[in-house]
């Protein structure tokens, strides 16, 4: 039964009915009264009518005021929690309300398993899930900015892994990418021997058919957890693609806890929204490749070769430390280009550069600096020690035989090398110019010899 409403006030209508059953009462009171055996001149009477209507008024009175203060603290306490809530949402506060929030603070206290009680734990329940979402929707906004803020592949593999660790249940984690063909690690937290995961037959079906799954873990591989060693509880291989490409994938192990909601919402964000951004980073890194290497050779050309000379001068100069470079130059090229045609003068110039590779250490710097005309940059050596290195690679050259057909072809290089501090150069062009006069002398005296500017200066 539905009963009408009167005013705004659900508390004032339920006085007024309190009062109308008040009025009620009195009226038939007396009447009880007679039939239950009073004499008719004492009960119904103008004076005991009034006190009935009295006493009628004020049980309803009593009655309003106990439901005021039973029932209205536990509906004002929910209320005044319900609109902290929507104030602090609104006023964008709600990361600082919900890091404030404890179970004291935001949660309502169940007492009861009436309405009311319904009411607090679908409050409670609301608010869990309210935080919940915020945290995922954080932890995504942090994602998004890595995902916006990184170019390079490492960088943004590394990140991700980071935050899927500190912000989840997942407590070790790799990603795979594809590579030439070849299933290659970008970066890896936890997983001891995450190498081994490229040849897991349900790693290999997650990349070349972009299949999400879950698995236990091999024996073989370990995880460093907060606990010592332990075995993780589930393994999740989620693809990460992008339009249809499968670009590599993302393995995740939880620890002693299982994947919440969360941790599966948040896995899954990160793998398919990863893919734009490490595609856009992988092109990126396509061309920044192109822009640095001869194509030729795949060592760095000059403009590259230049920039790097430049940072690596003012370095040396800032730190007083030694900075070689060694100008190299085929002598009589022109004659194997005029000899054996333009393709057999490339793949001479390619067994070159590779020589200049093999020979360079860790730190080196090899630029194709012209047509058949290298330039290496030697940080950290004197020009002694540049001169050493320079006749390693003469020889090295001039004993290296170059078949083509049945033809056999002897090359001698010319070598010019410069360095400072013992040449008091003012800047990388000058140094590259030194040099350069270095390898005119050498090339004048002869060729197939190592000049040093040093010495140069010294004869004359
Ligand atoms: N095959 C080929 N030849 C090139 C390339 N770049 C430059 N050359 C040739 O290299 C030759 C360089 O000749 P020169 O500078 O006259 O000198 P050289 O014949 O090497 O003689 P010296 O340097 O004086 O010992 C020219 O014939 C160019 O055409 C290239 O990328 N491939």
């Amino acid at each position: 039964m539905k009963i009408p409403r009167l005013t705004k006030s659900i508390f004032l209508d339920q006085f007024i009915y309190m009062q109308l059953v008040g009025v009620l009462i009195g009226l038939a009171f007396p009447h009880f009264l007679v039939w239950y055996g009073f004499a008719t001149e004492q009960v119904l009477t103008t004076e005991f009518y009034i006190l009935t209507q009295v006493a009628g008024q004020v049980v309803g009175l009593i009655s309003f005021l106990m439901i005021s203060l039973v029932i209205r603290p536990h509906l004002k306490t929910l209320s005044n929690k319900m609109q902290d809530i929507a104030i602090n949402i609104n006023s964008k506060d709600f990361l600082d309300y919900s890091e404030k929030c404890n179970e004291n603070m935001c949660a309502m206290e169940v007492v009861s398993n009436d309405e009311i009680g319904i009411s607090a734990s679908a409050y409670n329940e609301l608010l869990n899930a309210l935080m919940s979402a915020h945290e995922t929707e954080q932890v995504f906004n942090k994602f998004s900015k890595i995902m916006s803020e990184s170019l390079e592949v490492q960088t943004l593999s590394e990140e991700t892994v980071d935050l899927l660790i500190g912000a989840t249940r997942i407590e070790a984690a790799a990603i795979y990418l594809f590579k030439n063909g070849e299933i290659e690690l970008t970066s890896t937290r936890g997983i001891t021997d995450a190498d081994k995961l490229t040849k897991h037959p349900s790693v290999m079906d997650a990349v070349n058919k972009g299949r999400a799954q879950k698995i236990n873990l091999p024996k073989h591989v370990q995880l460093d957890g907060v606990l010592t060693h332990f075995t993780p509880s589930e393994v999740f291989i989620e693809p990460i693609d992008f339009k249809g490409t499968h670009l590599g994938v993302m393995v995740a192990a939880t620890g002693a806890l299982m994947a919440d909601e969360k941790t599966r919402v948040i896995l899954q964000l990160f793998s398919r929204s990863m893919g734009l951004a490490l595609n856009n980073a992988l092109i990126h890194s396509k061309f920044q490749r192109l822009a640095a290497y001869d194509s030729l050779t795949n060592v760095y050309n000059r403009r590259f070769g230049m920039a790097r000379l430049k940072e690596d001068f003012a370095r040396s100069t800032r730190e007083q430390s030694s900075l070689s470079v060694i100008m190299v130059d085929i002598d009589h090229f022109k004659n194997i280009n005029d000899t054996y045609g333009h393709l057999v003068g490339d793949k001479a110039i390619v067994i070159i550069a590779s020589i200049l590779k093999n020979i360079s250490r860790d730190g080196d710097v090899v630029v194709r600096y012209g047509g058949e005309e290298f330039l290496m940059i030697l940080p950290g050596a004197s020009s002694a020690d540049a001169a050493k290195v320079a006749e390693r690679i003469r020889h090295q050259v001039k004993d290296t035989i170059f078949k083509e057909d049945n033809q056999q072809i002897v090359m001698t290089i010319s070598v010019g090398v410069c360095g400072y501090p013992e040449i008091q150069v003012t800047d990388e062009v000058e140094l590259i110019d030194k040099a350069d006069q270095a390898l005119y002398h050498a090339k004048q005296s002869g060729r197939n010899r190592v000049v040093e500017f040093a010495r140069l200066k010294n004869i004359a």
